[in-house]
């Protein structure tokens, strides 16, 4: 926490606004102001020019996104709850769970995000909180989900949240018990075998990362047996509307700790990684490093805390997949030669690459991942990639479109760029009637700011006689709906 001279004040101004107020808010300011040298270092070490347009402001914006999303560390559960304990009869013959109070309340599918301590990297969570009330007085329903954002706005365990909520809760609440479910989905490393905790890749590419899901528990008082009536009652409340209650909760979730086992080995990942110039452990810069430690420091995180000490090492390897390299300099296991390769797949017999009998060909949901330039946060989904194929030449390997993709989205990046980019590779060699859509979820729209979860973005490039040709871009369309099932006319 950035330390402030004895010049501190504890008297008030003529106006009334305590200076208490103006020291946190110069503290909140040096603070910011050292998150946002530290995040210069990290650019500076990916390649970047922080000057550019598009991460002028970047060091600012990440430094409020981690404030932001480490606020719990500054709120009080009983600041929530206090005042919004309200008296309620329970039932009048003095049964149920707990003698003379109310039946279980439950509070289902609260959308939260919080921080992985072990990497840094976002993680989306889905809470579920019960508890029976007792002394007759029922909580505010909103509160529940407050209180659990304060433990999911830090630097977090989902076992460890699970846990921080149910006793924060069961000491302002004071109940018969509480109950808490967490279903967590974490970002895959793209180097890492997938883990033991359940794969729910909401991306059909094997060597994609995809997510590691997994759910874990917490019970106090009647719900501190999780094999008695009252979690029996609880879990029942959530299956029936459809939430998978088994709880698979692994001892170290994060993807990036299995880096450590293969560091520690020695040897390189056991997965070629595509968003890496080669397949061994890029030499983390020491810089960076001590970069990330001093945002552990601004966020009034202890870094020598034993679950935090290999994280800044985590989030850097994370963030060299999207060190700055050009097409020409064979990175991310993508050679140019595989672009002779593409151009000879499509001469067909006269050898030329575009014939007036050729037609649309569409590969369709190519995985990819990138960091949003704006917040250094991930952005990940699908690209469509259409093209006309002259007749008789054979089709373009997905492979190669696949490393194109993949090429791309290993940069700092933003959407539409990260669009006319492949639409303007692919296009050099397959001829210029192509066409591109990414579909994204932007993970600096979902966990922050405006926190929509499930909003995405959808952009479109179109070169050629896709932007000539009305029909060629609505049958290209029209194949993308049918994959996805969605508009089927
Ligand atoms: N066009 C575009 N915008 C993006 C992309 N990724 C992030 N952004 C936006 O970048 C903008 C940055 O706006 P700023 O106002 O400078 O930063 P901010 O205050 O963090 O913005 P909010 O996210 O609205 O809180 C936000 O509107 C983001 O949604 C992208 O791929 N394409
Ligand atoms: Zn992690």
């Amino acid at each position: 926490m950035g330390a402030l001279d004895e010049g501190h004040f504890n008297g008030s101004l003529e106006n009334g606004v305590k200076l208490e107020s103006l020291k946190l808010d110069l503290e909140h300011e040096s603070e910011t102001a050292v998150m946002e040298d530290a995040v210069k270092v990290l650019l500076q070490g990916l390649g970047e020019d922080s000057n550019r347009e598009g991460l002028k402001k970047t060091p600012l914006r990440v430094a409020k996104a981690l404030r932001e999303g480490t606020r719990g560390y500054r709120q009080k559960v009983k600041d929530i709850v206090q005042g919004a304990l309200f008296p309620e009869a329970g039932l009048y013959n003095g049964v149920g769970h707990a003698g003379g109070a109310g039946g279980l309340v439950v509070v289902r599918d609260l959308d939260l995000f919080s921080y992985c301590e072990s990497c840094l990297l976002p993680f989306q969570v889905k809470c579920h909180v019960g508890y029976v009330p007792s002394g007759q007085r029922v909580v505010g329903l909103s509160k529940l989900s407050r209180v659990a954002d304060v433990f999911a706005k830090r630097l977090q365990d989902p076992q460890r949240l699970a846990n921080e909520v149910c006793l924060a809760l069961h000491n302002a609440i004071k109940p018969a018990g509480v109950a808490v479910l967490l279903q967590c989905w974490h970002i895959q490393f793209p180097e890492v075998e997938c883990s033991s905790a359940e794969q729910s890749s909401h991306l059909t590419e094997v060597d994609m990362p995809g997510w590691v899901k997994i759910s874990v528990t917490s019970g106090s008082g009647v719900f501190e047996n999780e094999n008695g009536d009252c979690w029996a009652d609880f879990l029942s409340l959530l299956k029936f509307r459809g939430v998978n209650v088994e709880n698979n909760s692994q001892p170290s979730w994060c993807p990036s700790r299995s880096l450590d086992v293969l560091a520690c080995n020695g040897h390189t990942s056991t997965r070629n990684s595509s968003c890496r110039a080669s397949t061994n452990m890029v030499p983390t810069q020491p810089a960076m490093i001590t970069a990330v430690t001093t945002i552990l420091q601004s966020l009034g995180e202890d870094p020598l805390r034993k679950e935090l000490v290999g994280t800044p090492q985590r989030f850097v390897h994370w963030m060299m997949n999207f060190k700055r390299s050009n097409l020409e300099m064979k990175p991310n296991g993508f050679y140019s030669s595989r672009m002779g390769l593409l151009k000879s797949s499509l001469q067909n017999d006269n050898g030329n690459i575009n014939s007036n009998q050729d037609e649309i060909r569409s590969v369709l949901n190519l995985p990819f991942w990138s960091q949003c330039e704006h917040h250094l946060l991930p952005f990940h989904g699908v690209v469509h990639i259409g093209y006309f194929q002259p007749h008789g030449a054979d089709h373009v390997g997905r492979s190669i479109l696949q490393s194109i993709t993949h090429f791309y989205g290993c940069k700092l990046q933003v959407q539409e760029r990260l669009t006319r980019q492949i639409a303007e590779t692919v296009s050099s060699v397959l001829g210029e009637d192509v066409m591109v859509v990414v579909e994204a979820n932007h993970i600096c729209m979902i966990s922050r700011g405006i926190e929509k979860v499930g909003s995405s973005t959808a952009t479109i490039a179109v070169l050629g006689r896709f932007s000539t040709d009305p029909n060629a871009k609505a049958m290209f369309l029209q194949t993308i709906s049918n994959s996805t099932g969605y508009g089927r006319t």
